[in-house]
């Protein structure tokens, strides 16, 4: 036996819910509410215990509406006897008056038969009466009979009521008794078989004062019962099934009308049955509706188990591949700054640091926290955590834009590049310019080299970038380091347009920079000024006094002709160009030029572009950050702050910039440290992701090979001009071969650290000026990185160029020799300065070259003037002995300092 409702055992009962409840509550059985499910023990053991009142209730019930019906009938009979007395006093009334009457009509006609035909024929009118009389009964008769029925039919239907009751309660005491689920279904409601009779029209009075009123509402009625029927027998396109249609056809309905069948039954079975229909047809709809509900509640039911299982498969797989599935599930992105690192990459993410490494490790990367991730590993290994992320640059997160109103801004000085072809006198025209403005005042004639000078004419100022030549310009501007105002392109009178004065018009075109000529070297006798105002027409470059824009002026950088006249052309263009500046804000600008100071640490000249810088201030500078210690302008002199177009020496860095960095003051230090940091994680993970092995000389053998196409190249320099100056070169060469890629650039001596990244990346090491500091010779040995040093630029160049096409086998090559290390110093006498030395490695010579290096860069280079052990003049002296060295022409050393001792061989070429 199964489970059954609270409301299934109620309706079994013919109880209430709510009072079954009350029952099951005394019982001491659990049922919350109609709904509420009974297991098969408490069904039995409610049965069981309501079984008894059950039976009795239905017994109660039954006596009870025997004794009703039986009072009711015999109400009934009793009022229908009164009625019946009723009537017939009535009629016997009536029939007294009539007799009276008619008595009394009979007495006066003997008094009346003289009169004649015609009076007789009137006299006749009173016999009317008799059939009025006849029609009268008729109908007496038939409202009898339509309220007998009536009766009859209220108490058949009481009776069947009654009996339907008793059948009901015998079914529930049978069903009790049979153990039943459910009761057998209560016997169908009985029909009544003559329901209560359509409304009766207007009853007649019992006086029945009007007979005409009487049959006139008789016929009425007729009529309303036949339009009845009528509209029972409506044609079938009638609107069946219309909710509350009280005269609808039921087909099926109209064959269970017998003929003979009374009317109103038939009317009061169709209107049960259009009543059940319409209970049926809401009922319908709601199941419908229901079962609309369901469906979309099926369809979410289904989404619902679709993202389940989604969701468990996600989880699953995050299980399998050893993640938080929880962390699978989040589809928001996380935002991580470039060069994060490990730890930073898992704190950013929310997971175990060591998840990361382990990760990192399978693909292939040895990262410890510190370390930091590439762009490229830090989405590979999200990607493999399920996760999003966006790598975001430190640009993007500090990105800012300025936005100065017209009253902030002030005029400034005119920023000047010089420019023009090898030879043509730009480094001579600079130096005339100096010599011409303050600077040649300064005593002793001591110059500040810091990239860039001012000259003041009157009380105007021009600041002049001193690198010449378009490499540099070209190279700041490339990465955005827009800083000149006005080029001033120097054309030799006696030489004219030659290749490099056309790549410098068109650098200056390309730069929207105006171009001021000085025609130089016009005291040279073979000088034509003309020709080369001629000749530039041909580039766009044409003299205001031939219509031109540009102003041409002749000088003698030599000589120093004209100088003058050519800063006043320059404040002319400036003026053009209305060169204005905010000078009230926060200073930012671009490094012009950086490099490592032995006493002061990292220097870089920066060109301030906006706002005022202040010592004190925090920059940052490309990778490098600091705290302004000190600011020195081109002569040399400490200055509290620097305005726009001011060039001005930082010192206070972290490290050395590049040039072309923008530098910016920064609010907060930490922030400044964050970005500087975080460029130089970017900028070493650049360097370290690129990978491969190469060394110059088999650079051919591996083109042949077709083994590679690129060349990888880590430059070391002293001066960062130089670095620029050698990229820019490689720019321009023939790249369709063999492609040349700096992975690594810098200021400073070659180290550890570059050996290791010249190995890892398949990198050749180029130096100018430097040399090897510490071990990284020795390391460089061992790992077979290939250091090329050189001195100046184009044998760089003409080294990678010959490599390219197998040519590379030099000449002469210096050999080294030994290495000193100064331990101390002494000053002698009409000698100068002698190194107390010991030699570190190998033999050092009398008769070598030698090279003084500093931090690794080479300070001089030179000549031995003396070298002793003890007081002896000695020829060599060999690894772990002490010597004294004198060096020619040089008395700096310093303790600290290597001096390493070279000859230059002539090798046969290999080729
Ligand atoms: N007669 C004469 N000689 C000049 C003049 N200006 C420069 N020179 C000479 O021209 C040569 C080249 O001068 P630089 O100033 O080195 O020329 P540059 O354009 O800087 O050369 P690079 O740096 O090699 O591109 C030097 O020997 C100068 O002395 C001048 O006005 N008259």
């Amino acid at each position: 036996m199964a489970s059954m409702r609270v409301h299934e055992l109620a309706k079994e009962f013919d109880m209430s819910s709510g009072d079954l409840l009350d029952r099951l509550k005394e019982m001491k059985i659990p049922a919350k509410s109609h709904a509420s499910m009974l297991n098969d023990a408490y069904v039995d053991k409610i049965r069981k215990n309501l079984e008894p009142e059950i039976r009795a209730r239905a017994g109660a019930l039954e006596a009870e509406e025997a004794a009703a019906l039986a009072a009711e009938q015999e109400e009934a009979e009793r009022k229908r006897a009164e009625e019946e007395a009723e009537r017939k006093a009535a009629r016997e009334k009536e029939l007294a008056e009539r007799e009276a009457a008619r008595a009394r009509r009979e007495g006066s006609r003997s008094d009346d038969d003289a009169e004649g035909e015609e009076h007789q024929a009137r006299k006749q009118a009173p016999k009317q009466p008799s059939a009025f009389a006849s029609l009268e009964q008729q109908i007496a008769s038939e409202k009898e009979r339509v309220e007998r029925e009536r009766q009859e039919a209220r108490a058949r239907a009481r009776a069947e009521k009654a009996a339907a009751e008793v059948a009901k309660k015998r079914a529930v005491e049978e069903a009790l008794r049979r153990g039943h689920k459910k009761p057998a279904k209560a016997a169908p409601a009985p029909v009544p078989a003559r329901p209560a009779p359509a409304p009766a029209p207007s009853r007649p009075k019992n006086n029945f004062d009007s007979l005409l009123s009487q049959i006139e509402a008789e016929k009425q009625r007729m009529e309303a019962a036949k339009s009845v029927q009528a509209d029972t027998r409506a044609p079938r396109g009638g609107k069946k099934g219309k909710k509350g249609g009280a005269h609808q056809v039921v087909p099926e309905l109209e064959a269970q009308m017998t003929v003979g069948e009374d009317r109103y039954a038939q009317m009061a079975v169709q209107a049960e049955k259009l009543q059940r229909d319409k209970v049926l047809a809401e009922a319908r709809a709601a199941v419908a509706a229901a079962n609309t509900h369901e469906g979309e509640g099926r369809r979410k039911k289904r989404k619902e188990k679709r993202e389940a299982e989604a969701r468990e498969r996600a989880e699953l797989e995050a299980i399998e591949r050893g993640l938080d599935p929880s962390l699978v599930l989040d589809d928001s992105v996380v935002e991580i700054p470039q060069g994060a690192s490990v730890a930073k990459f898992a704190e950013l993410l929310g997971v175990q640091p060591n998840d990361v490494i382990k990760r990192l490790f399978m693909l292939g990367q040895v990262l410890t926290l510190t370390q930091t991730m590439s762009d490229e590993t830090m989405e590979l290994i999200a990607d493999d955590m399920g996760r999003k992320v966006r790598v975001v640059s430190p640009e993007e997160e500090y990105a800012v834009v300025y936005n100065d109103s017209e009253a902030d801004l002030k005029p400034r000085p005119p920023v000047v590049t010089v420019m023009g072809h090898v030879d043509h006198g730009k480094t001579s025209l600079l130096d005339a310019i100096r010599d011409t403005g303050v600077v040649a005042s300064e005593a002793g004639g001591i110059t500040q080299h810091i990239g860039a000078s001012v000259v003041n004419i009157g009380d105007r100022q021009i600041t002049f970038i001193d690198t010449p030549g378009h490499e540099a310009f070209t190279a700041m501007r490339a990465r955005g380091a827009q800083v000149t105002d006005v080029i001033v392109l120097v054309v030799a009178a006696d030489d004219g347009v030659m290749p490099q004065t056309i790549e410098a018009i068109n650098h200056a075109k390309a730069a929207e920079v105006p171009i001021v000529v000085a025609v130089n070297k016009i005291d040279k006798p073979g000088a034509n000024p003309d020709r080369v105002r001629q000749e530039l027409t041909e580039y766009g470059v044409i003299p205001e006094e031939w219509g031109g824009s540009n102003m041409f002026v002749e000088v003698s950088a030599k000589k120093k002709l004209h100088i003058d006249d050519l800063l006043e052309t320059i404040i002319l263009q400036a003026d053009v160009l209305e060169l204005k500046a905010n000078p009230d804000a926060s200073a930012s600008g671009f490094v012009i030029e950086a490099n490592l100071d032995k006493g002061r640490g990292p220097v870089a000249t920066v060109l301030i572009q906006r706002g005022t810088l202040h010592t004190g201030d925090v920059v940052v500078a490309g990778t490098s950050y600091g705290r302004v210690r000190a600011l020195v302008n081109p002569r040399g002199e400490h200055v509290a702050e620097a305005k726009p177009a001011d060039p001005v020496e930082i010192l206070g860095l972290n490290s050395v910039p590049t040039a072309g960095d923008e530098f910016r003051v920064f609010e907060d230090e930490r922030d400044a440290r964050k970005l500087a940091e975080e460029r130089a994680l970017r900028a070493r993970l650049a360097a370290q992701e690129t990978k491969s092995h190469m060394s110059l000389d088999d650079l051919f053998s591996r083109i042949e090979d077709g083994k590679t196409t690129d060349l990888n190249l880590i430059v070391k320099a002293d001066v960062q001009g130089s670095i620029e100056a050698l990229r820019d070169a490689f720019d321009k060469m023939d790249q369709s071969e063999v492609r040349i890629n700096i992975v690594h650039s810098a200021v400073g001596g070659i180290t550890e650290t570059d050996v290791t990244l010249a190995a890892a990346s398949d990198a050749i090491i180029i130096g100018f000026n430097v040399r090897p500091t510490g071990k990284s010779r020795q390391q460089a040995e061992k790992e077979k990185v290939d250091i090329r040093l050189y001195r100046v630029i184009y044998q760089a160049i003409e080294d990678i160029n010959a490599a390219r096409v197998g040519l590379l086998s030099p000449d002469i090559v210096e050999e080294d020799t030994g290495i000193a290390e100064v331990r101390e110093t002494f000053k002698v006498p009409k000698v100068g300065t002698i190194a107390g030395c010991y030699v570190v490695e190998g033999e050092i010579h009398r008769d070598d070259k030698v090279r003084i290096v500093r931090d690794g860069t080479v300070i001089f280079e030179g000549h031995m003037a003396s070298l002793r052990r003890f007081k002896d003049d000695v020829k060599s002296v060999k690894q772990g002995y002490e010597c004294g060295i004198g060096i020619e022409k040089f008395q700096d050393l310093k303790v600290g300092d290597t001096i390493e001792g070279y000859q230059v061989k002539e090798v046969e070429r290999t080729e």
